[in-house]
């Protein structure tokens, strides 16, 4: 294996007490596939870390480098502050969930669950008391001598759960767990698995590709794509000041309204937007941009307001339809934005009122929020995927 700098990186970087796992400038290829470029990542101690992204992105194989399941090209991982670029699985002390259980069909489930501790050679009295722990924090008491084909989905979830704790594990990685069950026991395990790493203060890494898990669950999310991460941060950092194109579109709903840039001052910008200008605060805007460039302005529908047409609204349109989501509604209006393709715009609305007053066929104006918009430009994006 080839390891990059591997003697002065373990001199040189000693990670901060509260850095768990560190994995710095990590390539991993697949023959001429080239899975994740040059990534650097610091995990906190304590933290709940989801890898959150498309279908194919890396998440797994960031996973897999982390557990010693796959090796990198170049790069080094640390865990605890000692390089484990090179250590096997087994010596690296990490407990894995993954989304298919991958139980031993054949072993009863207290086999199942000291099985790492036969594993390290762990003394029968110790592996008892150990399992009996574990059994009791995933609520699994009473059915240790059955086997996972005697379980429910749910069942032998916990089962896994159990089996990666028991070992006391410096890091768990979770691989999609979730992914089996159904909508309502996927929210109490994510509660439950919550509670429990709070309680015991375990770096956890979470892999999931569903956006409303991330947000739910973690203290932070590093949104990934194509092999890389775009941005790493709290949830509703990610959501509320999305640093690029992509997390701003791959995490929540969002609006894309076409407009031009026409000028700023130090503290705001200022856009041609619909029929008019709309000033904006100068840090929405993610580029430098020149007159009369093409930008992007992001709007969550939840921050869109409607209200009566009247001679300064520089955004209405038509509403096409109303769709009613239980906890609020989801309005749909096509804007006439000039020189611009047919526009249909989200308003998400609390109050179900919202149907009566504004029938579909009726005409609104859009009131566009100061704050949480983020603006990008087009072209920008373009050349940075390419
Ligand atoms: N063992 C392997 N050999 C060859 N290519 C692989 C291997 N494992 C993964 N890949 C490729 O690496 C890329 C990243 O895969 P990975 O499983 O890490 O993605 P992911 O983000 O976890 O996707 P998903 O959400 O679908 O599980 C994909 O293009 C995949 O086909």
């Amino acid at each position: 294996m080839n390891v990059a700098n591997s003697a002065p990186a373990a001199q040189h970087n000693d990670p901060q007490a509260d850095t768990a796992v560190s994995l710095q400038r990590v390539v991993k290829k697949y023959h001429d596939l080239t899975v994740l470029h040059e990534l650097s990542l610091n995990i906190r101690r304590g933290e709940f870390l989801t890898l959150l992204g498309p279908s194919g992105c890396g998440k797994t194989t960031l996973l897999n480098l982390i557990a010693g399941f796959a090796e990198a090209n170049t790069g080094e991982i640390f865990i605890d502050g000692q390089p484990v670029t090179s250590e096997p699985p087994h010596k690296r002390q990490i407990g894995i969930v993954f989304q298919n259980y991958a139980l031993f069909p054949h072993m009863t489930v207290e086999k199942n669950i000291g099985y790492g501790l036969r594993m390290r050679g762990v003394g029968k009295d110790e592996i008892a008391l150990r399992v009996k722990q574990a059994m009791g924090m995933v609520k699994l008491d009473g059915l240790g001598h059955r086997k996972p084909r005697e379980l429910s989905g749910g069942q032998q979830q916990r089962v896994a759960l159990a089996r990666a704790l028991v070992i006391q594990p410096k890091v768990l990685l979770l691989d999609e767990p979730f992914s089996a069950l159904d909508k309502n026991l996927r929210g109490s395990m994510q509660v439950e698995i919550r509670e429990i790493q709070r309680r015991l203060g375990l770096t956890t890494v979470f892999v999931t590709h569903d956006q409303g898990e991330a947000l739910a669950m973690s203290d932070r999310i590093a949104v990934m794509s194509g092999g890389v991460i775009r941005q790493i941060a709290a949830p509703e950092d990610l959501y509320q000041s999305p640093q690029d194109p992509f997390v701003a579109s791959f995490l929540g709903d969002v609006n894309i309204l076409p407009a031009h840039y026409h000028g700023q001052t130090a503290t705001e910008v200022q856009l041609r937007l619909g029929s008019g200008l709309v000033s904006f605060p100068r840090s929405r805007l993610a580029d430098a941009s020149h007159n009369g460039e093409r930008l992007d302005v992001y709007v969550r529908p939840e921050h869109i307001t409607l209200e009566n047409l009247h001679s300064g609204s520089v955004l209405s349109g038509t509403v096409i339809n109303h769709v009613y989501q239980g906890d609020h509604i989801d309005t749909f209006i096509d804007v006439d934005i000039p020189m611009a393709a047919r526009q249909v715009v989200t308003v998400r609305n609390a109050g179900l009122g919202a149907m009566q007053r504004w029938p579909i066929g009726s005409v609104a104006g859009l009131v566009l929020p100061t704050e949480g918009v983020s603006i990008f430009s087009p072209q920008k994006r373009e050349a940075k995927a390419a």
